[in-house]
């Protein structure tokens, strides 16, 4: 592997390949340079002061950590000036956020979850940051409508986790990159390529506290994995779970597995847990460009028209199989 620089990989994505324009290139450049800020800050912790709760809630009624707080408004303050964008959406703003008169605009739109897995900041455990880039549609108004586009028309997507080593992944359809920070240099440097999800599993990642709270055929599946080498499938499972969507979903990219967020009886008033725009989108369209899969469970998550910018759905995404059986165990087979 060619150890290049985030900043060489994208150069090339533009100008030897085709794949992307300057605005996305120099885009995506921004994110990940908010990121290396958002990994510095994490991993002052308590030192700076960065720990607990912000006192405030987010407009889904969940309470804002401090780190919630300062992922968001770096990401938006790195943003605002680059030039390549109409407007941003957060999991931390109820509206978008359209590029101050003031500064450049461009066409795309920016949509992110700036800390994922906050109930894992206090505890020392990896947090992440989820993004996807829309393009703003043609003469389009950048408000909420022009952001309720389907994960399909992404044109691209990524994370970063922040764990032991700070990760970026980045998909620009066509293939999934992976990046780790070397913290020396300050950059991204090019350690996987062309990642792949092998299509066949025996671990899976779902919070069986809710077990009781699922439908009928999340609860049948879920059964038969527990039933192991001697239930109708045959073989045993291993279960994981971190509770962060992008520390869980990296361990898929990594070693394989099938990651579950199934509609439960005290949520379905919602749709779901996790959100469509920022967190099942771009892991849907990483996931799929590892060559597995992703579904609410009936249908193809990239496929679904979103409603609302913080709507929420059931998620299923990984090994290309076993996400095909879950799939076959709601259709009733
Ligand atoms: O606490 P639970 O029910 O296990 O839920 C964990 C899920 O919630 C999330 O933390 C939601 O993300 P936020 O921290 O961005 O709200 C996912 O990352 C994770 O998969
Ligand atoms: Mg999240
Ligand atoms: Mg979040």
């Amino acid at each position: 592997m060619r150890r290049i620089s985030l900043s060489r990989y994208l150069i090339e994505e533009q100008r030897d390949k085709g794949r992307i324009d300057a605005d996305l290139r120099l885009l995506i450049e921004v994110v990940a340079r908010a990121c290396k800020r958002i990994s510095l800050a994490i991993g002052k912790g308590e030192l700076g002061g960065v720990l607990g709760s912000a006192g405030s809630e987010n407009v889904q009624g969940e309470v804002q950590k401090k780190l919630d707080v300062l992922s968001n408004e770096i990401l938006l303050e790195a943003n605002e000036w680059g030039g390549h964008l109409a407007a941003m959406a957060s999991e931390e703003m109820e509206e978008p956020h359209p590029i101050p008169n003031r500064f450049p605009k461009g066409e795309y739109l920016l949509v992110f979850d700036p800390l994922d897995g906050s109930s894992n900041i206090d505890v020392n455990v990896s947090v992440g940051t989820i993004f996807s880039v829309l393009r703003c549609p043609e003469g389009c108004e950048p408000g909420e409508a022009a952001f309720l586009q389907p994960g399909c028309e992404q044109v691209a997507a990524g994370y970063a986790l922040y764990g032991p080593t700070t990760l970026l992944a980045l998909t620009l359809g066509a293939g999934v990159a992976l990046f780790t920070l070397d913290r020396e240099l300050g950059s991204f440097i090019l350690t996987g390529d062309k990642l792949q999800i092998p299509a066949e599993t025996q671990e899976f990642a779902i919070n069986m506290s809710n077990q009781r709270h699922w439908e009928e055929p999340m609860q049948r599946y879920v059964g038969d994995l527990l039933a192991g080498v001697d239930g109708p499938r045959a073989k045993d499972f291993n279960m994981r779970w971190v509770a962060s969507m992008v520390a869980d979903v990296h361990r898929i990219l990594t070693r394989g597995g099938v990651f579950m967020y199934p509609l439960d009886a005290r949520i379905a008033g919602q749709g779901g847990k996790l959100r469509l725009l920022y967190e099942a989108n771009p892991m849907a369209f990483i996931v799929e460009q590892a060559g597995g899969a992703a579904s609410d469970g009936h249908q193809r998550i990239l496929d679904i028209q979103p409603q609302r910018l913080h709507q929420r759905i059931p998620v299923v995404l990984g090994a290309k199989n076993e996400v095909a059986t879950v799939v076959a165990y709601h259709r009733g087979n």
